[in-house]
């Protein structure tokens, strides 16, 4: 069974308008699959969709075969543990008034309590905290700074600690790099395909950047205009038998 499944999912924020149309895949477990598309084109929206943060149309949302769609925010809430975010922009994911020991330990306080780790070892917050940063190669001294104090791509680092620190099933990246310069950009993605691996995560990864998509991610989906226009194993990207789009995509590689 895989473990999030979409089928026909449709979403409109203005009546006769559709934003996702029809929007059919799955994701197994300690997979990465990467959605490319252009500005616009409903990415955002489809991962607030999965994210239970939009209501859908149409369609269903099934989370290891249980549907998601139709619950209560009540209801949702145990699978909010299971399906944690990493977005575009950091700073807006950490409160600038707190300290990042506060802000890393803020979905254990949460959840802690019910939450049994097998990849983290149980123990203060100060351990978790340590073992967090230590995940995410951050030295422990930043943990008693403010967000200000940090770069962006340490923010970014944080911000994935935050996700990874109840151990979800599934980790939606949306545009996750995006506002960080290249080489930052390379080290978060390598980070990134390290802890699937050592944590046995799976991501939904969305991004504008072909070429980040291609890095992380064992299938990629190609998005246009709401819809999903083409579908295939990372390996197939130059491929003869791509969509006409997904060749326009790849012709801005050079
Ligand atoms: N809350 C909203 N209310 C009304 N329209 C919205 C809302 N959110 C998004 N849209 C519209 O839905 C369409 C898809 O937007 P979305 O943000 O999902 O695209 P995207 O591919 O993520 O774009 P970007 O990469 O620029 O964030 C756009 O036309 C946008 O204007």
């Amino acid at each position: 069974m895989p473990l999030l499944q979409l089928n026909d999912v449709q979403k409109s924020y203005q009546p006769g308008i559709p934003v996702l149309k029809d929007i059919n895949f799955s994701l197994d477990r300690q997979e990465c699959v990467g959605i490319v598309g252009e500005s616009g084109c409903g990415k955002s929206t489809l991962a607030r969709c999965i994210l239970q943060l939009e209501r859908l149309d149409q369609g269903e949302i099934l989370f290891e075969g249980a549907p998601l769609h139709n619950k209560t925010e009540r209801e949702i809430r145990p699978y909010r543990r299971q399906l944690q975010t990493v977005m575009q922009n950091p700073a807006s994911s950490l409160n600038p008034k707190l300290k990042i020991r506060h802000s890393l330990m803020e979905p254990f306080r949460q959840y802690g309590a019910q939450v049994s780790l097998t990849h983290f070892q149980h123990g203060s917050e100060e351990q978790l905290a340590r073992q967090l940063m230590e995940a995410v190669e951050l030295s422990p001294d930043l943990l008693s700074r403010y967000p200000h104090e940090l770069s962006g791509g340490q923010k970014q680092r944080i911000s994935i600690a935050r996700a990874i620190s109840l151990e979800p099933a599934l980790v939606v990246l949306d545009e996750p790099t995006s506002s960080l310069d290249v080489l930052t950009q390379m080290s978060i993605l390598k980070l990134l395909d390290h802890l699937r691996d050592a944590l046995d995560l799976s991501y939904l990864f969305i991004s504008h950047d072909l070429l980040a998509i291609q890095a992380l991610s064992q299938k990629i989906l190609v998005m246009k205009e709401g819809q999903i226009v083409d579908r295939f194993e990372k390996d197939d990207l130059f491929a003869d038998e791509r969509h006409p789009y997904t060749k326009q995509l790849v012709s801005l590689f050079d």
